[in-house]
Formats: structure tokens, sequence, C-alpha cells
């Protein structure tokens, strides 16, 4: 994508709204920016994010971020690191609580106060984990936006949808009430919503609709990176198949870079060239979505393989078929968090004396391709 005017520094829209994790009404000021700023520092102007020629446009550098509440640490994400260029799809698959959506939302600092998050996430070789607010809104919407489930509570309820398409536009760019209608007609349309129901409220419209209407406010101002966590878990298998293929075309169309989370492991094969496969709040498996499937490297990869074809269906949430146990709960996440072995290794079924005592990281384990797992570094884990 060109480069584009940016200079605007946005308040908080409705739709960038997390899910759950920062709760707030509907139509309020996004609660996820909580951190107190200088006065006048959400009205400067905010110059946009230069990308270096030859760097990705996002670099995620051993990222880690832990929920605190009280005495009580949640080690969610333990050192994570990827990167992804312009136009890039990578998906993020993993059980339910191994942290691919606070991996995800703590990318544009959307977690909640009791999130400690560290490390670095280059966008555009600038690192927003230490950008200053009124930085970091300039880059939320207009070069990085986020699309959640659950369109109805992100939606307002008491605004017409092209207001709310609108919104965003004028906030974020320097255009007028009419160049502003007119993009959000062409989106709309373009997301297979008629632009003549502009004046119609969410309440008006299908669930599968609504989530079209937030994959467009999404884009609204062409953003070079889309977060997509778990964007059609809620619609049925029909409507879930059509917004994907939606997403597919606008991200081939537009050359817009997506992380897109789910459960199901054949979405994101279908959808994402890359694959990242999260346990225990660290990548297990990295590399090609193609050959990840084909040939898993790390067994989770495998025993989570096992699980899909599962396009909706729920019970592949919790238990991908023939994986014994469970994953680690919270408190036994915080003892895994900096012991040696592989968090893995109780419910592995090649796991081996070493797997208990020795540090794993991520190795090569193909072109493109990395794995954390010591029988893939002995050459015996494929
Ligand atoms: N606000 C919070 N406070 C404390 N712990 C949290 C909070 N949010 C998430 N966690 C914990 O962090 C870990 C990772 O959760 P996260 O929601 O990121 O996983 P996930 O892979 O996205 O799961 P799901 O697929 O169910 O959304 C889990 O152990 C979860 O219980």
């Amino acid at each position: 994508m060109t480069a584009r005017d940016r200079t605007r520094a946005p308040e908080t829209p409705g739709s960038t709204r997390g899910p759950d994790r920062v709760p707030e009404t509907p139509g309020a000021a996004s609660g996820q920016d909580r951190t107190p700023e200088t006065p006048g520092e959400a009205s400067g102007q905010a110059p946009a994010p230069q990308g270096r020629p030859g760097t990705p446009m996002l670099d995620v550098r051993d990222l880690r971020v832990t929920y605190r509440n009280g005495e009580r640490a949640v080690p969610a994400v333990r050192g994570v690191s990827f990167t992804l260029d312009r136009g890039q799809t990578l998906g993020v698959a993993g059980e339910s609580g191994s942290g691919k959506s606070t991996m995800a939302l703590s990318l544009l600092r959307l977690l909640a106060p009791s999130a400690e998050v560290s490390g670095e996430v280059l966008f555009e070789g600038e690192d927003l984990l230490t950008a200053r607010w009124a930085r970091l809104r300039a880059v939320r919407w207009s070069a990085a936006s986020v699309v959640f489930q659950g369109a109805m509570s992100a939606l307002n309820p008491v605004r017409t949808i092209g207001e709310q398409i609108c919104e965003p536009i004028l906030l974020h760019e320097k255009v007028g009430q009419r160049e502003a209608r007119r993009r959000a007609a062409e989106l709309l349309d373009s997301v297979g919503v008629p632009s003549r129901r502009a004046g119609s409220y969410p309440h008006e419209f299908s669930g599968g609709q609504r989530q079209r209407i937030m994959i467009a406010m999404s884009l609204a101002c062409r953003p070079d990176l889309i977060i997509a966590d778990e964007p059609t878990t809620a619609l049925d298998v029909m409507v879930q198949a059509q917004v994907l293929e939606l997403l597919g075309e606008l991200v081939r169309e537009s050359g817009i870079g997506v992380i897109m989370i789910s459960h199901d492991l054949s979405v994101l094969s279908h959808m994402c060239e890359r694959l990242a496969v999260m346990y225990a709040g660290r990548i297990a498996e990295i590399g090609p979505s193609r050959q990840l499937i084909a040939e898993p490297r790390h067994p989770y990869t495998r025993a989570l393989g096992r699980a899909f074809p599962t396009i909706g269906d729920p019970a592949s949430r919790l238990a991908p078929a023939g994986l014994p146990g469970d994953p680690p709960t919270p408190s036994e996440l915080a003892r895994l968090s900096e012991g040696r072995g592989c968090a893995f290794e109780p419910r592995c079924s090649e796991a081996v004396a070493a797997c208990r005592t020795e540090t794993v990281e991520l190795w090569p384990s193909g072109p493109r391709r990395e794995a954390a797992c010591l029988r893939v570094l002995e050459g015996s884990g494929t």
C-alpha cells in the first residue's frame, strides 16, 4: 500500500474495543487507553510511521505479557518473536489459553492495565511498546486495526453504520463529510453490504452482515496491518465461509498484512500463508502453512492437525483429538515461566528425559521453518 496521510491523532472509535479484556459501554470511547497522558498529547499531530527499506513491517522481539492481580501472576506470553512483511498473512493457532489473544492484542497495547508487557514491537521500525499514547492512537486505525468476534457488542447500537464507518475516516484523515460518506459507501459495497443501507442501525443487520460491517470499519483508514481475533467464530458455518472468503479477497487485492487468530487450523491454513502454533505462551512451531499442515515437525502441531477439519466445531477449541491431558493452568504457567524443559512434555507421546530438563527454543526445522522441540534438534522429530 502506498503511504497515506496519517497526520491526525485519532480519538478511539468504538470498534477498536477489545472483546473482554476491558469492559466498556457501547459507544463509549475505548477503555483501552487507560494510561494517563500529558495534556494536549491526544490532539497532537502524529507523523506517519516510516518503514525502512529492507525491514519487515512488523518485527516482534521477545514479547512477554504477565497479568498481575495482587500476588497472582500469570505469564500468558513468554517470549514470542516473529516478523511480518507487508502483504503477508500470519495465522496464529493453539488451544484455548495458549496466549493467542493476549499476544495479538498486546501488539497495539490493547490489554487491560493488569497486563505487564515487555519486549519490542517494531512497527515500521518504531517500537509501539514505548510509543507515546498519542502516537499509538495514530497508529491504531490508520496504520493497524483490529477485527474482533462479536460485532454486535463492538458496534454502537444508537448510531447508523454509515456514521460509524465515517467516524474514523473523519477523525484520522483530512477529508470532509462528503468524501467520508463516499468512502463509507464504497467500503460497504466492497464487503457485500449494499451502501443504500448506510442509514440503518446495527440491529437491522444479520450477524454475518454485522461482521462484514466490522471488516469495512477496520479497512476505513486503509491500514497496512489488520489483527483479526477469531473474526468469524460467532457465525454459522456458511456465513463464516463467506466472511473468510471476503477477508481473503480484500487482503489479496489490497496487500494488507494480516495476523489472524483462530482455534481452527483448517481456517488458518486456507487463509494464511504462514502459521504460528502457540502453546503455553510460546510459539511451538512457525512456518509456511501448507508445510506445517502437511508435515508438522512439533508433536503439538501434529496433535492439533488431527483435530481438523473442524470449521465451526467448538469441541476442537478445547481438546484436540488424540491429545491427552490439558494445557497448563494459569498457576502452572507461572511455575513454568522461567523453568527449563518443554511445557508440552507432560502431554507429549514423543518426549524423552531431556525434554524435562533442557532449555527449549525455536530451532530451524526446514526452509523458513522453526520448531521448539528437542527431537527436531536431534533430527528425529520429523
Ligand atoms: N485479564 C486477565 N487476567 C489474568 N489472566 C488472564 C487475563 N486474560 C487472560 N488471562 C490468562 O492468560 C492466558 C492466555 O489467555 P488468552 O486469552 O490470551 O489465550 P487464548 O489462546 O487467546 O485463549 P482463547 O482461545 O480461549 O481466547 C490464560 O491462562 C488466561 O487464563
